[in-house]
This record gives structure tokens, C-alpha cells and sequence, in this order.
């Protein structure tokens, strides 16, 4: 019999993990999931099959959601998190894994408004999950059984890479993965906006950049591919991309993307400060 899970918070990433498991095969007869207004619920309900309580409806919905959940997602902003946990944490099972999915939020925070003894997992995510492609780093706090850190990260395995991670490197792994899809999706723009100004048509440049981005994709989704490798596949000498690799370099865009990394993580780091 498959664990009971519950959704708390489904919108954009708590929805792209709920769609993952589904799409890998889980009953949806085992899912609830909750939102705060009913604009999404009917979708949510129809694509994934799964029980869906509206908040605004039902001022119990989570506590419902929860009540027999072996295991828990937290999907709310960073900002709602504990006050989501002082809300259900009497209507949870002692035994169930509360999962957050929530950037900043330490497990100690959580644990602070959980009873004592109930195990929490911080996971990051990051929304490829919703086509199979995911990428998560999952760290287990002090209460969470080796068979329940195994259920959870089983979980996000059917439709990505899961990696258990020390606590400590979450704003690190916020910053490449967690974020990267925006980093990648930016990239796109970027070339997109390149094609227009050597002449291609708006609508042309964007699908050769839409399209360049997703083959580019599919080549690294082997886990053995090596972007390096890949790269120089591409890189006749003497030729045109070796320019433009040239033309990266001298203006330093590794650097560049290493900042904006660096200030994802920061800004990580601030709001568990402000939240604490
Ligand atoms: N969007 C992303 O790519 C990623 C987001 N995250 C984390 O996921 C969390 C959610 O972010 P998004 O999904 O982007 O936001 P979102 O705004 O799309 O989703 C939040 C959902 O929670 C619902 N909600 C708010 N309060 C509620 C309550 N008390 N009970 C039930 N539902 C409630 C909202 O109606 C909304 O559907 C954040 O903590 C963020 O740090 C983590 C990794 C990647
Ligand atoms: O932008 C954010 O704060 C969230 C966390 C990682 C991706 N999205």
C-alpha cells in the first residue's frame, strides 16, 4: 500500500513534485493536495486526478490534508512556512515526514513549530521535476528514519536526480539548481534577442533559441555527458563558435554567471536571517 501524501501549498514547485510523482506512476487516490483560492483546482484536479481542498472554501482543508498523510509537502512562500506548521502541527501523525520544498527555511525553524519528535526533511527542488527531468537536493533532520529519508527521496526519484546534501549546502544547491532553470530560460531570451539583432525575425529567433536550448538539454540529460566535452563537439577549430566562446571569455561570462549564483545564495542566507 502506498504512502498517504499530502500537498500543502500547491502552486508552481510543490505542483511540478506533485506532477512528477504522478507522471511516475503513483495512485492519485493517495494524494490531497491544498490551495489557498479555487482559481487552479479544477486543473490541478482534472490533469492529476488527485483530491483537491481550497483553503478560502474550507478553513480545514490542510488540517484534512494531513490527517492520515504519512508524508507532508510543504509548498507555501519561505515567509508562510512555520506559520503553516504551528497550523497542522497537532493534526499531523507522529510519524509523518513533513517534506518542505521552501528555499531559507532551516529544519530547525520548522522544528521549532512542530511537535517534539516529528521528523522534517528540507528538500530543494526545482520545477523540471513536472517533465521528468528534476534536480534535488534533499537533507534529513535528526528524527527522520533511514526507511523514511529512503520513501522520500524514492519520491522525487521518478522523475529526477535526487542527491542527499548536509544541511549547510541547500543555498548552494538553491543556487545552481534550484534557480538554474530561470539562469537556462535567460539564456534563451538572451540568444533570442542576439538572433533579432543579426536580422532574424522575433518569431524565428525565438524558436531556434527555444529549440537550441532544449536539444542542448537532451544531449546533458545522460548523466554520464560532459558539458566540456559536448561543448568542444561543437567547436571547429578556427571556426565560428570558437569565436564566440572567445568573445565569452573576454568579457569574463563565466564570472558573471558565478556572481549571479553567489548572489542567489546570499539572498538564501539573508532570508533565513529575516525569517529566524
Ligand atoms: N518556483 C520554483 O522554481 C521553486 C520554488 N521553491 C520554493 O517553493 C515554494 C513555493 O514557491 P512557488 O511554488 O514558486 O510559489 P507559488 O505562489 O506558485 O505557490 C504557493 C502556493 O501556495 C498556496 N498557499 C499559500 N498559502 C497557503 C496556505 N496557508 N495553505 C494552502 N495553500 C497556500 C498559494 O495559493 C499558491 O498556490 C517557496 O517556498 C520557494 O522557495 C523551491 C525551488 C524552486
Ligand atoms: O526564487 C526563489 O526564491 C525560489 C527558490 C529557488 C527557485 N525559486
Amino acid at each position: 500500500m502506498e504512502n498517504k501524501l499530502a500537498f500543502l501549498g500547491t502552486g508552481s514547485m510543490n505542483g511540478a513534485v506533485l506532477r512528477g510523482i504522478i507522471a511516475s506512476g503513483y495512485d492519485p487516490q493517495a494524494i490531497t493536495a491544498t490551495l489557498r483560492s479555487d482559481d487552479k483546482a479544477e486543473a490541478l484536479r482534472a490533469e492529476t486526478g488527485v483530491t483537491v481542498l481550497i483553503g478560502a472554501q474550507d478553513p480545514e482543508a490542510n488540517l484534512k490534508a494531513v490527517q492520515d498523510a504519512d508524508i507532508v509537502f510543504l509548498g507555501v512562500k519561505p515567509v508562510g512556512i512555520t506559520a503553516l506548521c504551528d497550523e497542522i502541527k497537532d493534526a499531523l501523525k507522529p510519524t509523518a515526514v513533513i517534506v518542505s520544498v521552501a528555499a531559507a527555511i532551516t529544519i530547525s525553524m520548522m522544528a521549532e513549530h512542530l511537535n517534539p519528535g516529528q521528523p522534517v526533511v528540507r528538500s530543494m527542488p526545482n520545477t523540471p521535476l513536472k517533465v521528468g527531468a528534476g534536480a534535488v537536493g534533499v537533507s534529513a533532520g535528526e528524527s527522520v528514519s533511514a526507511d523514511a529519508l529512503e520513501a522520500v527521496v524514492q519520491l522525487f526519484a521518478g522523475s529526477g536526480v535526487v542527491h542527499v546534501v548536509p544541511e549547510s549546502q541547500q543555498d548552494a544547491v538553491s543556487a545552481i539548481s534550484g534557480s538554474g532553470p530561470a539562469y537556462v530560460f535567460y539564456l534563451a531570451e538572451a540568444m533570442a534577442a542576439a538572433g533579432v539583432e543579426l536580422g532574424l525575425e522575433p518569431a524565428l529567433a525565438t524558436d531556434l533559441a527555444r529549440a537550441t536550448v532544449a536539444g542542448a538539454g537532451k544531449m546533458l540529460s545522460d548523466a554520464q555527458a560532459d558539458p566540456s566535452a559536448l561543448r568542444r563537439g561543437v567547436t571547429s577549430p578556427n571556426g565560428t563558435t570558437e569565436r564566440a566562446i572567445a568573445a565569452f571569455d573576454e568579457t569574463n561570462l563565466s564570472q558573471i554567471i558565478a556572481r549571479g549564483a553567489a548572489a542567489a545564495a546570499a539572498r538564501a542566507a539573508a532570508i533565513t536571517k529575516e525569517l529566524a
